[in-house]
């Protein structure tokens, strides 16, 4: 099976998608891949969600909303960061905003008067490390190499930094089968208690909800969509229920099933 994952070769997409494909390309920005993967001109996409540090990887949810893909499984990678340069000495330090963001107390502490440059993936950094001496990069430390050493390992802010990657499909495939579901809702729609109404759908069937992100829509200020994963499949009578009752309440607006899925973790 062919993926798409975000490149150059050597990111921590890379490493979650060659877990689930044999034959992995790549593209430098999430929304692209959601987008090829949405038109047919691959089988799957692996796309960066939610880590535990920063959060929600929100060009991802943004593309999710905006391009009709399934959810067909997840992927939970633990993050260990480290700094590689040429030498000791730099001026810069290039990665992926996420991984700055991560490693921003070892940053802070370590090198406070060093420029920090937020490229399109931590493998990017490591392409502008090698070809500069003046610049260090922060990555999977097995990018070492070719004149890049290893100055520092584990540098995230905490051991138990990981990342979670959704496995795209076209929307076609996405499945009923699976511990867990997301859906995307827009409400149109602005009144008092109005995301209580929608939560409650889940908790009067006793659904366990993992994560609720609000987006806004870019339509008007204030007005919002909600990602919504919760632990039941859509295969189970009382999760289909719950999300047929939040399509009752939200009949303004709309509801898109991404569909279930399993976890997968890699090291
Ligand atoms: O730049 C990479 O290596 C990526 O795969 C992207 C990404 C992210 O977007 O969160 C993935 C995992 C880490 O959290 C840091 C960066």
């Amino acid at each position: 099976m062919e993926a798409i994952t975000l490149g150059p070769a050597g990111t921590y997409s890379h490493r979650a998608a060659r877990a689930v494909a044999d034959d992995v390309t790549f593209s430098e920005s999430v929304t692209a891949i959601v987008e090829a993967v949405a038109k047919g001109e691959y089988h799957r996409g692996v796309v960066p969600i939610e880590n535990s540090i920063e959060g929600s990887v929100t060009e991802t949810l943004d593309a999710l909303s905006n391009y009709d893909v399934g959810v067909v499984e997840e992927v939970v990678t633990p993050i260990r960061h480290a700094l590689l340069a040429q030498s000791e000495t730099f001026d810069v330090v290039a990665s992926h905003s996420q991984a700055l963001a991560q490693c921003r107390s070892f940053l802070e502490a370590e090198y406070p008067d060093v420029t920090l440059e937020a490229v399109a993936s931590t493998a990017r950094g490591v392409e502008h490390a090698r070809e500069d001496a003046s610049v260090a990069a922060i990555a999977h430390p097995d990018n070492a190499g070719d004149d890049l050493q290893v100055l520092a390992e584990d540098i995230q802010d905490r051991d138990s930094n990981a990342t979670r990657f959704f496995v795209v499909a076209p929307a076609g495939e996405g499945t009923d089968a699976g511990g867990k579901s997301t859906i995307i809702v827009n409400p149109n729609a602005n009144y008092p208690g109005l995301l209580l109404e929608l939560l409650e759908a889940f908790a009067d069937r006793d659904i366990n909800l993992s994560r609720v992100e609000s987006r806004p829509t870019g339509d008007r200020l204030g007005d919002y969509l909600f990602h919504i994963d919760f632990e039941a499949g859509l295969y189970e009578r009382h999760a289909r229920e719950a999300v047929d009752e939040v399509e009752g309440i939200v009949d303004e607006g709309w509801v898109r099933r991404l569909g279930s899925y399993d976890t997968r973790h890699v090291v």
